[in-house]
């Protein structure tokens, strides 16, 4: 009888320390290669937009703001002294937006799709087509963005989609009968962690779906990153919970940008998806003893994948 074993983890020359998205991207060419990076105009997105464009990429943000997403490119080419980049409307917020940026894009290959914006923690809302903000912009945007544009990620040949999750995932499974949050007392930062689970859960089930046409999908966690992302968090909430964060030391948004940057350039993880990456490396099972890191395992279930998917797949047909 053959002995079971566990592979061992994918780990990077990287693994474990500090680096910056620059480093992890050295030496990679990725001249003629094309990347959407959503929310691409401030924040861990444009670093990962502008780490792609210098080693050679032509890279689409893809934003809210038309002013702020013109305003990163402009800076990315000035950078990169040519034009690599260039901003798209896009509302994570109104699928009817989603499938309109889908349908401009059309069969382009499609090497790179950065799913990274995202909100936190938000008061409760809804998104145009009435579903709670942070499962709908964080989850439900970007499934109907990554399935929109299947044809143009299979015409690359070999193509990644970057999940960009959180260890806010800890906090929350996703809860596949209320979803969004209509039968229970709206939680902002349970509702973001079970957002961050959607968005692991969706790595396992969209790499399942698409493995034949060469697609591959990963989920990060950026680490704690230095950013905006905070902007509706109250200090009584934090002091309410009895959460302490003073201890935790902030990444720059260049650091912060370095796993996702791992995660689409790496030669280790071609033809590997659904896993969970945190310091340009797979992340171990979550622990006790290291709180802050790991993955839980409700969030790579792919029987739970699987229904988030059915379960997508409905919501957003309406
Ligand atoms: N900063 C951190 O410590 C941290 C930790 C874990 C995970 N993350 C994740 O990293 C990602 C990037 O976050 P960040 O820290 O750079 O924050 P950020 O607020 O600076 O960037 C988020 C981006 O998402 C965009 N966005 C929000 N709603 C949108 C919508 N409806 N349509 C299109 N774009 C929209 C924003 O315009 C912004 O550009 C998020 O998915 C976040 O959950 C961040």
């Amino acid at each position: 009888m053959p002995r079971e074993t566990t592979p061992p983890r994918i780990l990077s020359a990287f693994a474990g320390r500090i680096v910056t998205a620059g480093e992890v991207a050295a030496g990679h060419d990725l001249s003629g290669r094309t990347a959407i990076v959503t929310g691409g105009a401030g924040g861990i997105g444009l670093e990962i937009a502008r780490t792609l464009a210098v080693a050679g990429a032509t890279v689409t943000l893809a934003v809210r703001s038309r002013d702020a997403g013109a305003a990163a490119a402009a800076e990315i080419n000035r950078a990169v002294g040519r034009a690599a980049a260039s901003a798209a409307f896009l509302d994570l917020a109104d699928l009817a937006t989603v499938r309109g940026f889908t349908r401009i894009w059309g069969g382009r290959p499609l090497d790179l799709l950065i799913a990274n914006a995202g909100v936190m923690a938000t008061p409760e809302s809804r998104t145009a087509q009435g579903h709670e903000s942070q499962f709908g912009i964080n989850h439900l945007g970007h499934f109907q963005l990554a399935t929109g544009l299947v044809p143009a990620l299979a015409a690359a040949g070999s193509a990644r989609v970057v999940m960009m999750s959180s260890a806010g995932h800890h906090d929350a499974d996703v809860d596949l009968d209320d979803p969004d949050w209509r039968r229970r007392t709206y939680d902002p930062f349970l509702a973001y962690g079970a957002s961050k689970t959607a968005n692991n859960l969706f790595a396992v089930g969209f790499s399942r779906h698409f493995a034949d046409d060469g697609i591959t999908a990963n989920a990060v966690h950026p680490g704690a990153v230095a950013t905006a992302l905070g902007r509706h968090v109250r200090p009584e909430q934090i002091a309410d919970r009895g959460w302490d964060f003073s201890t935790i030391a902030m990444q720059t948004p260049e650091q912060g940008a370095a796993t996702a940057i791992w995660a689409s350039t790496a030669p280790e993880l071609a033809g590997i998806g659904g896993l969970y990456l945190e310091e340009c490396g797979e992340a171990p099972p979550w622990s006790a003893e290291r709180p802050l890191w790991g993955v839980k395992p409700y969030s790579r279930d792919p029987d739970r994948a699987e229904a988030l998917w059915a379960l997508s797949e409905r919501l957003v047909a309406g």
